[in-house]
This record gives structure tokens, sequence and C-alpha cells, in this order.
């Protein structure tokens, strides 16, 4: 008899969905699975903005929980929720082939991007917050919470000029409005567009059958990128960008720490050979740190640990 892998995930439509794709995956190789659906922590506190929760992996902490215990096999994240420490014995064990990777300004009509006058747009994000403000100093960014159907909702209810997404997530559950305006000058969060797998350290079995749902493009690119944020120590909550994509066996890496009002800006814009990109995300987070995303990253924390 083989094993039922038990594949734990949020419950969110696009948790569901992703989690779905990794089942039916699973599936088509001929393995037995069953999906468990878990609230997590960051689902359920509403009312305040995710970084005053002061808890990084707030998307994933319920899942790891329930693995330590031996509730479930796998767990399938968004991989831009994925504190870049996994906890002591669980282990990445795939990288799912990623998809767009940038994001997208879902609107109400975008003449407002022409005039000199004060808009509001809507994101959680420090880092879409920061980037936003950069480019238009003018208007106003205000908090917005939940998951991907509930600030769509919230985006209708208020008289917000638009509300800021990952393409990814509003694709992969049909929800992208034709019209969304894509923000390609924006650079996305560590690893946005990809799903992460893990298990457990020791449970060999998981381990070799997920290995064959690893695409290793992605790996090596959300790896840099994941590798530059932990070397900023951003954790989860800083404005901190970065994309590398893989072209012609060159890596292409592009990262950024804004301050929190988005006034200042620190960026490395390089490449290297895609066979000497070990070691690359820290190498260009060090550049950062040096070109003064040091003393930048501080304040930062600074500011942060005032608002708890
Ligand atoms: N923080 C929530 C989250 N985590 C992953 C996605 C979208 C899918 C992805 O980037 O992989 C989203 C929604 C969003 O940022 O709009």
């Amino acid at each position: 008899m083989s094993k039922i892998i038990r594949i734990g995930t949020r419950n969110s439509e696009l948790a569901l969905w992703q989690a779905t794709t990794v089942q039916q995956k699973l599936e088509a190789l001929g393995h037995d699975t069953t999906l468990i659906p878990i609230k997590a922590t960051g689902d359920q506190v509403l009312d305040k903005p995710l970084y005053e929760l002061g808890i990084t992996g707030i998307f994933t902490k319920t899942l790891d929980v329930a693995m330590l215990k031996g509730q479930i096999d796998i767990a399938v994240h968004s991989m831009k929720d994925v504190p870049t420490q996994l906890p002591d014995g669980i282990v990445q064990v795939a990288v799912l082939e990623r998809a767009v990777t940038h994001d997208i300004l879902v609107h109400k009509g975008a003449d407002f991007l022409e005039s000199d006058a004060s808009s509001t747009i809507a994101t959680g994000s420090l880092r879409r917050k920061a980037q936003w403000l950069n480019k238009y100093p003018h208007h106003k960014v205000v908090d917005l919470r939940g998951n991907v159907n509930t600030r769509l909702l919230k985006l209708i209810e208020n008289d917000w000029q638009g509300a800021i997404f990952a393409k990814a997530g509003l694709e992969r559950i049909k929800l992208l409005p034709k019209d969304a305006l894509s923000l390609d000058w924006m650079i996305p969060a560590p690893a946005q567009g990809a799903m992460l797998v893990v298990a457990m350290e020791k449970d060999g079995f998981s381990k070799e059958t997920l290995q064959k749902l690893n695409h290793k493009p992605s790996e090596i690119a959300t790896g840099i990128e994941r590798n530059f944020l932990r070397t900023l120590e951003g954790g989860c909550t800083a404005p901190i960008g970065a994309l590398a994509e893989i072209k012609d066996q060159t890596v292409y890496f592009d990262g950024v720490v804004f301050s929190l009002d988005g006034s200042q800006k620190i960026e490395v814009k390089k490449s290297i050979p895609l066979s000497k990109a070990q070691g690359f995300g820290q190498a260009c987070a060090k550049e950062v740190l040096a070109n003064g995303g040091d003393k930048l990253m501080e304040s930062i924390r600074n500011e942060n640990s005032a608002l708890h």
C-alpha cells in the first residue's frame, strides 16, 4: 500500500488553488494525496497592519506547527510569505515553476495617475507603499489587509483610486481585471509568484517525491532573491524588493531597499554568469549595505519598533 501524502495549506482561495495544483501534480505521478486546510494567524487578525503584528512567518507558522506535530507531511506556501530562515527540522523540498513576478494596480479609472491632485492607493505592503510614494510623492497610501478576495472587496467599498496586488495571485483565482495596470517599474517581493513546498528534514519519502516537482531555474532565482533579503535582515516587514531573472545562462538581478516614506532608495542592478551565481544574492546585499543600506536598515528597524 502506498502512503497518502497529507498536504497542509491555508484555507484562502489562493492558498487552496496553489495546494490543489501541487496535489494534481502528485496525483499525476501516481501518488495518493489529501488536502488539509488550516486557518493561519495572519488571516485571523485583520484589523492591524501586518508590520504591527511583529511576527515573522505569520502566514506560515500555523502550518509549521501542524507539520512538527505530524499532522501534515508537506505544506504549500506562497514563497514570498515564507521567512528566509525555516524552523529547525523543516526544509525546502520544491520550488514550482514560477508565474509572473510583477505587481499590478487594480483601479477605478487610471486617469488620476496623470493628475497633480492627491489620490489614495491601498496596500498593506511596506515595499509597495515605499515604491508608490517614491514615484507619486503627492499621493496618500492607506493600509489594506486580508486575503486577496477581501482586499478586492474593500477596494470596491472604499473611495480609494486603486489597490496593488501580485499579478500571479489574481490570475490564479481568475480575478484579474482586464484593465489592471502592470507595474513593471515596481520591484517585486523576493520570491513573488513562486510556490514553495516544505517537508520534514527526516521525511525521506516526501523529500524524494517532491524533488520531482522542483523547477531548477525558479529555485535558483528565488534563492538569490531570498539570500539578498536574508543578508539585509529585512524579515517580512522592510521595504525590500528583489528580482532575479535567468536568460541565456546569465542571472540579471535588481534589488532595492527604500526608506519607509519612499524618499530614499538604494539599488543594486547587475548580472553574472549563471555558473558563478553561488553567493550572488548575498554579494548584492553587501553592496547595498556598503552604499548606505546599513544605516537605512537601522532606521527602518527603529521606526518599526516604535510602532509596537
Ligand atoms: N502577501 C500575500 C500574498 N502572498 C502571495 C501572494 C500572491 C502570489 C505570489 O506572489 O506568489 C499574495 C497576494 C498579493 O501579494 O497580492
